[in-house]
């Protein structure tokens, strides 16, 4: 079987951006063409020097961007464990409903990803359902309970792409030192979950004039930036690579910059809650607004902007967290930390390039090809590479639904929400994974 991907514009940032049509034999890309004016099976099958596969499907993209396949690079798929809250077939419907050809799978499962047993049935059950692909990442203490490093070489012998104990900091400063130290000599990124617990002190939301007028307990920048500046100062006294998760401050930002600047070796991610919302939209005790880090003041939100803009901020990625009603609908500060992520993350990015911060090139940049150097991976559009491949519909305006939703859980702040483009089409593998309907 062969897929043509016709009249739409390929967009694969500093290498192409030009209109092609696009042919793909089993799963590469097999051929970029000039556009078929008339593309009859003949033409086509010239292509096809064997003329084995008789076949050819069509894919009317006209007016559309074919871009390498996105890369969500934290999420939570809740399998092993939590499996009521979502599971590793429905994270990856949801992954490619969102337009994701592959995605991190986060470690804090139950039992934890810190051993290769967990990581070789996350790969197995992945490959088994051939979605979305999923790169587990592993835990970098045993049970992420900060006491132990875990067994990160057998891990990535068995497929792991980074670790972090996500959803908990690593507390101790030696034993940060002594992970880092371990996975430079794997060439292998440690993802930093950013919060000094202590501070944290069990609140619930940005602290400011907003948490003091609801009566939530804060939680402040700091609990942020303090371990945001610590693990500078460890990844300059190592040569290891940090990369930062879900940055939230003003402070982070600039932390980042200067390091960046210094020539450390750091990159971050920010989520789309960050750049679209603040702690203001907290208001009514919603408890999908309730997430780890907080959602931040209006400052923070521009600084993050400006991180984006400038660069210092690398990635977009959703920490797609899913929680159940069970821990949801509760009261504010009983809630759990979390919103889900998948299925909101384009559009809500889109709206960056909608509104001018970024360029579509950055973008593309931010949510497939940084993603794809980070996990060690490279999705360029060119003839022989496998067919990741998301085709976006800048044009699509539609309202959030969760009810649509292909994950398990709801918890999302952006229901109702008005947004423009998404994604029509998500290919891994030269597989059709989800198309829009
Ligand atoms: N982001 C969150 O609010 N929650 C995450 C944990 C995490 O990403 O730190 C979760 O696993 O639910
Ligand atoms: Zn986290
Ligand atoms: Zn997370």
């Amino acid at each position: 079987m062969q897929i043509l991907i016709k009249g739409a514009r390929v967009l694969d940032p500093g290498k192409i951006d030009e209109k092609k049509d696009i042919l793909i034999k089993n799963n590469l890309i097999e051929a970029i063409i000039d556009p078929i004016v008339d593309p009859t099976i003949d033409q086509i099958a010239d292509l096809d020097e064997n003329k084995t596969e008789s076949g050819i499907n069509v894919i009317d993209a006209t007016g559309m961007i074919v871009v390498p396949g996105l890369i969500d690079i934290h999420v939570h798929l809740r399998e092993p464990g939590q499996e009521y809250k979502e599971n590793i077939e429905t994270g990856l419907a949801a992954a490619a409903r969102g337009g994701f050809a592959a995605v991190c799978s986060m470690p804090n499962t139950i039992p934890v990803n810190d051993n290769r047993q967990v990581t070789q049935f996350i790969i197995h059950r992945a490959n088994e359902l051939g979605l979305s692909k999923v790169y587990p990442t592993g835990a970098i203490t045993q049970g992420s309970m900060g006491n132990t490093l875990a067994e990160i070489y057998d891990m990535k012998k068995a497929g792991i792409v980074a670790v972090t104990d996500d959803g908990k900091p690593v507390e101790n400063s030696n034993l940060m030192r002594r992970a880092l130290e371990y996975c430079k000599g794997l060439d292998m990124p440690v993802f930093v979950h950013a919060e000094d617990l202590s501070i944290v002190d069990g609140g619930s939301m940005n602290e400011g004039p907003f948490a003091t007028a609801w009566g939530i307990k804060g939680i402040p920048n700091a609990a942020e930036t303090i371990m945001v500046v610590r693990d500078i100062a460890l990844c300059e006294l190592t040569g290891a690579w940090v990369h930062f998760c879900h940055i939230s401050t003003r402070e982070s930002v600039e932390a980042i910059r200067q390091a960046k600047k210094r020539g450390a070796r750091v990159t971050c991610e920010t989520a789309p809650h960050y750049f679209t919302l603040t702690d203001e939209d907290v208001k009514d005790y919603n408890t999908n607004f309730k997430m780890n880090p907080p959602l931040r003041s209006e400052e923070d939100r521009q600084a993050v902007i400006q991180g984006l803009s400038d660069g210092t901020i690398d990635v977009i990625a959703s920490d797609h967290a899913p929680h159940s009603v069970m821990e949801k609908d509760v009261e504010f500060d009983m809630a759990a930390f979390g919103i889900v992520g998948l299925e909101t993350s384009l559009s809500l990015s889109l709206k960056l390039v909608n509104n001018g911060v970024l360029t579509l090139e950055a973008l593309v940049n931010k949510m497939a090809k940084t993603p794809a150097k980070i996990i060690g991976l490279n999705n360029d559009i060119k003839p022989g590479n496998l067919a990741d491949l998301t085709i976006i519909d800048p044009d699509h305006a539609y309202e959030i639904d969760p009810e649509t939703f292909k994950s398990k859980s709801r918890n999302t702040p952006f229901s109702g929400l008005k947004v423009k483009g998404s994604a029509f089409l998500t290919m891994v593998n030269g597989r059709v994974v989800y198309q829009r309907d």
